[in-house]
C-alpha cells in the first residue's frame, strides 16, 4: 500500500499514515535484524554490525547540528540540542558515541580501528552520508520528519537487546548499555518531532513531503542492513577494503 496525500489530511490521518509507513518499511522487518535478535549470527557477524553502525552513531549529532542551526527560536533549539548532548555527552555524562565504543570494545574490536571509519561497507557510508545530505538540503520540515523513524525504535531496541542478551555468550548487559536510555530518549524526541510535523505540515504537498522523508529514512536504515547481509551473511561476499573477520581484534593488528 502506498500512503498518498493528494488531499489535506487531518492530524489523525497523517499520524496514521506515518505509522503505516513504519509498520511496513522500518528495519524491524529486515532479515539481518531478525538473525541478530534471534541469536543466529556468529561473533564476526555481530562485530560487523557493531563496526558499521558506529558510522551511523557518529553522524547522528552531525546531522542534528545542521538541524539545530536552522531552527528559529530559543525553545526549539533548546529542545533539539539535547539530542546532540545525548550523543556527544558532557564532562559528567557518557554520551551515546562513547557508549557505542564500549559496545565495539565489548565485542572485541580495536577502538582506534572503529573510530577511524576504515573497513566499513560502502553501503553504510553512502546511506549515512545520504541522511546527512538530506537534512542539509531539504526543507526544515523534511529534515525533522526524517527523524520520525524513532517512533518505532523503542520496540525494536527492546526485542534486539533481549534477544542478544539471551542468545550470545559474548554479549553482556554492560556491552549493550548504549540501549539502556535510548527508548526513553527516542520517545521524547519522536513525540516532539511528530508534533512538529503534524503542526507544520499544513498543505497536502507538505504532508506528502513529510511522508516521503520518513520513507527515505526507512530506506537509509534498510540499506545499511542490506549491505551487511550481502557482505557477511548471504552470499557473504565481502567487498574490497571492507573489514574481514579476524581483523582489528582488540589488542591485535589494525591497518
Ligand atoms: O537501534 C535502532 O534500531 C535505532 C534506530 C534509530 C532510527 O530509527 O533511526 C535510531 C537509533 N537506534 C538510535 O540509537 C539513535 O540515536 C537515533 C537517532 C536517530 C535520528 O534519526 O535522529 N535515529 C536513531
Amino acid at each position: 500500500m502506498r500512503e498518498t496525500a493528494d488531499r489535506l489530511m487531518s492530524r489523525e490521518e497523517l499520524e496514521a499514515a506515518l505509522r503505516e509507513i513504519g509498520a511496513t518499511r522500518y528495519h524491524h522487518l529486515h532479515p539481518f535484524q531478525t538473525l541478530l535478535q534471534d541469536g543466529r549470527l556468529n561473533r564476526a557477524q555481530v562485530q560487523a554490525w557493531a563496526l558499521n553502525r558506529y558510522y551511523y552513531q557518529a553522524n547522528i549529532p552531525v546531522k542534528d547540528a545542521y538541524i539545530l542551526a536552522r531552527l528559529g527560536g530559543v525553545e526549539l533549539r533548546r529542545e533539539w540540542r539535547q539530542r546532540i548532548l545525548d550523543h556527544d555527552g558532557s564532562d559528567t555524562e557518557r554520551g551515546g558515541i562513547e557508549k557505542w565504543i564500549a559496545l565495539t570494545d565489548g565485542v572485541g574490536l580495536d577502538r582506534a580501528f572503529v573510530e577511524s571509519g576504515h573497513g566499513i561497507l560502502a553501503g553504510t557510508r553512502f546511506a549515512v552520508d545520504a541522511y546527512v545530505h538530506f537534512v542539509r538540503e531539504r526543507s526544515l520540515l523534511e529534515a525533522i520528519a526524517s527523524s520520525l523513524t524513532e517512533l518505532f525504535s523503542p520496540n525494536v531496541i527492546g526485542v534486539r537487546t533481549r534477544g542478544m542478551l539471551a542468545h550470545y555468550t559474548f554479549i553482556s548487559k554492560e556491552t549493550l548499555a548504549y540501549f539502556d536510555k535510548r527508548p526513553v530518549q527516542a520517545k521524547r524526541d519522536s513525540d516532539f518531532a511528530l508534533d512538529y510535523c503534524l503542526e507544520h505540515a499544513t498543505t497536502a504537498k507538505e504532508q506528502a513531503a513529510v511522508m516521503d522523508a520518513l520513507r527515505f529514512k526507512c530506506q537509509v536504515l534498510w540499506a545499511q542492513l542490506d549491505a551487511l547481509y550481502y557482505a557477511y551473511v548471504e552470499p557473504g561476499f565481502i567487498p574490497p577494503d571492507a573489514w574481514r573477520p579476524g581483523e582489528a581484534e582488540a589488542g591485535g593488528e589494525t591497518r
